[in-house]
């Protein structure tokens, strides 16, 4: 690898598989490479003299791993014509740089591309893959460890297929994945729940392969525990308090999150968390966690809010180079019936949507007809309707401290539209 002029580019001449020598420059942003064609200068191979073809060019941004590989195989793109590739100088070390194509707008699938170069000296290929490493990984951001799980009959059946079809993405950006098969409903969350802190600690993330079911047992297993905030008031409370005493419980509630440490993980080091196991705690929301979700469920709605396509390679992408959305999360509490029970509420969370009433029937329905794939809802939801049945509901909200916000103004029009 040579330094040209400016301390930050260097070029080298490599050889590229499927098009012939390049003279490859590494520059702050990305990696470009010009074609040599030695023939067509009439000269030895020792000169540079070279006639420039089309220049080709990755960003580092657009690269999510680079990877030595065996001696082996390199061809030219040429290789018939009896140019200066012949025999064993086909031959060499090789790396290769796995990239990908953005789509040009959200919501359009990313294209994965790879190049692999090759040199007959094993330390320049080495050089070369410890160059490019440093300028593409971003340590803070890119998760190392991953727990997997797999729902094989999601969508129409296609979990597994569509694992394994993401799977090497993972491996060649060596992250590592812990998978798992699940064998029934409620397996995802009962291995999520029962994991210590310690445990859960020692990933970056969970990732759900199947559509927004398996998504919301990951979340709930991991939340049912671990979000550790106080309940919002019964409607009981709510009926029995005036507005004003109402506004104080709102109060309180807020204060007692704060105190709660709700956000920060109890003991963390600028790396994540630390691993004493008697000091770890995990706490949601934490910044450092991950929940990601590849699609290969009926609906993936929760997918199309976020990288806004079905894509399972954009979506594997988007969790190695450790890009972040937010997504609210709703919590659904539902209280004791008997003022005497001494029971503490059941506590759901839902990240795309949650259904009472109608819904409810639907999705209970729907699961007898799985075998239909999508088209169950359409069936399930004609059946619920048929039923007619009339679902009791009675919306409640308490007002923030600031003045009114669009949201409650807009809410308190739908009440009053719902009421007429
Ligand atoms: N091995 C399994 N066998 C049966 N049910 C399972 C299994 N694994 C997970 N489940 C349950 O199946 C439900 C639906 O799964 P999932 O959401 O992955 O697929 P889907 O219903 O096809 O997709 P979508 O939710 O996007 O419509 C989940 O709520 C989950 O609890």
């Amino acid at each position: 690898m040579e330094r040209n002029g400016s301390a930050s580019t260097s070029t080298s001449s490599l050889f590229l598989d499927r098009v012939g020598e390049v003279a490859v420059t590494l520059d702050p942003d990305g990696l470009s490479w010009k074609p040599i064609d030695r023939e067509s200068s009439g000269s030895s191979c020792l000169c540079m003299n070279y006639r420039l073809k089309t220049e080709n060019r990755i960003e580092f941004s657009n690269v999510y791993a680079v990877e030595l590989i065996d001696w082996g195989l390199i061809e030219d793109a040429n290789r018939n014509s009896g140019s200066f590739f012949s025999g064993n100088k086909f031959e060499m070390y090789r790396f290769v740089v796995h990239g990908f194509h953005r789509g040009k707008t959200h919501g359009s699938p990313w294209t994965l591309c790879e190049y692999t170069f090759g040199h007959k000296d094993m330390l320049i290929c080495q050089s070369w893959v410890e160059h490019l490493i440093a300028s593409t990984n971003n340590d803070a951001v890119r998760p190392k460890s991953l727990l997997v799980f797999v729902h094989p009959l999601c969508g129409k059946g296609n979990g597994v297929k569509t694992w394994e079809t993401v799977a090497p993405i993972f491996s060649h950006a060596k992250v590592q994945t812990e998978v798992t098969v699940t064998q029934r409903a409620g397996h995802a969350f009962d291995c999520i729940a029962s994991l210590s802190h310690r445990e859960l600690s020692s990933f970056d993330g969970i990732v759900a392969v199947g559509g927004d079911g398996l998504f919301n047992e990951v979340l709930n297993g991991l939340l049912s525990s671990r979000h550790d905030a106080p309940f919002p008031p019964s409607p009981q409370e709510l009926d029995n308090k005036s507005d004003k005493n109402c506004q104080h419980l709102n109060n309180d509630i807020s204060r007692a999150v704060e105190s709660n440490g709700l956000g920060v993980s109890k003991c963390t080091t600028n790396n994540g968390p630390c691993n004493a196991d008697e000091d770890v705690k995990v706490s949601f929301p934490n910044d450092w966690f991950r929940v990601g979700l590849i699609p290969a469920g009926s609906t993936d709605a929760i997918v199309i809010s976020t990288t806004g396509t079905r894509d399972p390679v954009t979506s594997a992408l988007h969790i190695i180079l450790g890009k972040k959305v937010s997504l609210d999360i709703a919590q659904v509490v539902r209280w004791k019936t008997s003022p005497s029970s001494t029971e503490v509420p059941s506590v759901r969370y839902a990240a795309s949507f949650a259904g009472y009433g109608f819904y409810g029937d639907v999705i209970k329905e729907s699961e007898g007809y799985r075998w239909m794939g999508p088209k169950r809802y359409d069936f399930a939801g004609t059946v619920a309707f048929l039923k007619h049945r009339s679902y009791e509901a009675k919306v409640t909200f308490l007002k923030t401290e600031e003045q009114e916000t669009t949201s409650v103004m807009i809410l308190k029009m739908l009440l009053s539209i719902l009421q007429m």
